[in-house]
């Protein structure tokens, strides 16, 4: 949010060629944004998704001179805005958060009442960055000094409000002098981690290499991987985790490499209305994206291609879920519930 009260968002589909703003006047472009990946990553997509509804509540008043009825006047905007991305649960809790707000507000009018849905959006804002500190601190009290992450996609301060999930808690290795290196796994088809991990790792001078997806196993057979961090979309009420395709398959090699998997997720993310992993919605995303590179094709013309944009990792491979209020471990149904009282 710019100081004038534009709305604007850095497209995450030039980085890191070009940081390119894009303007984001109307409630729709927010979600063409969300839907086209020009922002992207769970946390971010909810706080995008909360100032979405801000914009449209301010063009409702603008067009109408009015603030009333807003309740139902924003339900087609809470619809449109949900049926962007189905996987990540930041974006339905940011908008079931929007829509209470949208309630409470009701004693106040006219330009007061747009204000507190856009001081909402900023305070979900607020509250992910402070969370991302938390987490921080408290993920790297759990490693030693010379630690070796490999990390997947990109969870950092372009996923989140603040210096990220689990690159946050990278960050916050590598501020306390503990951090030897990072594996950056490139994560293909949308190469968060290539394009967005390398990025944000540069310009905070982190150690680190980019490798292959299909590099990962060779480099904990090396020995040179002390743990792998990860972010998440969903974390099920067992602790079954929806993340980036890939995750699973490095939580499978750190089981067979007795390598210690870890989730780093923000209670935003946690979703105790989803039982299990299996019920989890995985996003297909087009065949366009995988059979195509920079608009190059490199696949043959007219060939089939599966893009689920998430897997989901079973609670029994993961080690321990860190979030801004504790690090959980299993049985992750007890400590979910736990934490979240
Ligand atoms: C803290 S970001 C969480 C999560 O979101 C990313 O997905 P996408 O890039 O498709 O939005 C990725 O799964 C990250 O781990």
């Amino acid at each position: 949010m710019m100081p004038d009260g534009r709305l604007e968002m850095l497209d995450q589909r030039r980085l890191p060629a070009e940081e390119v703003w894009l303007p984001m006047p109307t409630y729709e472009a927010v979600a063409d944004g969300i839907r086209e990946m020009a922002i992207r990553g769970a946390p971010a997509i909810g706080i995008a998704a909360a100032y979405g509804v801000a914009l449209a509540a301010r063009a409702i008043f603008e067009q109408t001179s009015s603030a009333d009825g807003l309740e139902v006047k924003l339900a087609p905007i809470y619809a449109h805005l949900a049926e962007t991305r189905p996987t990540a649960v930041n974006l339905f809790w940011a908008l079931e958060r929007m829509k209470k707000c949208v309630v409470e507000s009701a004693v106040l009018s006219g330009a007061a009442r747009v204000e507190r849905l856009f001081e909402e959006a900023a305070a979900i804002s607020k509250e992910d960055r402070d969370n991302n500190e938390r987490m921080g601190r408290l993920g790297a009290d759990l490693f030693g000094p010379g630690t070796r992450i490999m990390t997947h996609c990109n969870t950092g301060g372009l996923a989140t409000g603040g210096l990220g999930t689990a690159i946050g808690i990278i960050r916050a290795l590598h501020h306390a002098g503990k951090l030897e290196h990072v594996w950056i796994g490139e994560t293909r088809p949308y190469l968060q981690g290539a394009r967005l991990t390398t990025w944000e790792c540069q310009q905070d001078q982190i150690p680190s290499t980019l490798i292959t997806d299909s590099m990962a196993a060779h480099f904990m057979q090396q020995g040179k991987v002390d743990a792998v961090i990860v972010g998440a979309d969903r974390v099920a009420a067992n602790g079954d985790v929806a993340n980036k395709i890939g995750t699973y398959g490095l939580a499978v090699l750190c089981g067979y490499h007795k390598i210690p998997f870890y989730v780093a997720a923000p209670i935003s993310t946690i979703d105790m209305e989803t039982p299990s992993g299996e019920a989890i919605e995985i996003e297909q995303r087009s065949p366009r994206e995988v059979t195509h590179l920079n608009g190059m094709a490199i696949a043959p013309e007219g060939m089939d291609a599966a893009s689920p944009a998430f897997d989901m990792t079973p609670s029994s491979l993961i080690r321990a879920i860190i979030t801004e209020d504790g690090i959980l471990e299993a049985p992750y149904d007890v400590a979910l519930a736990g934490l979240l009282g």
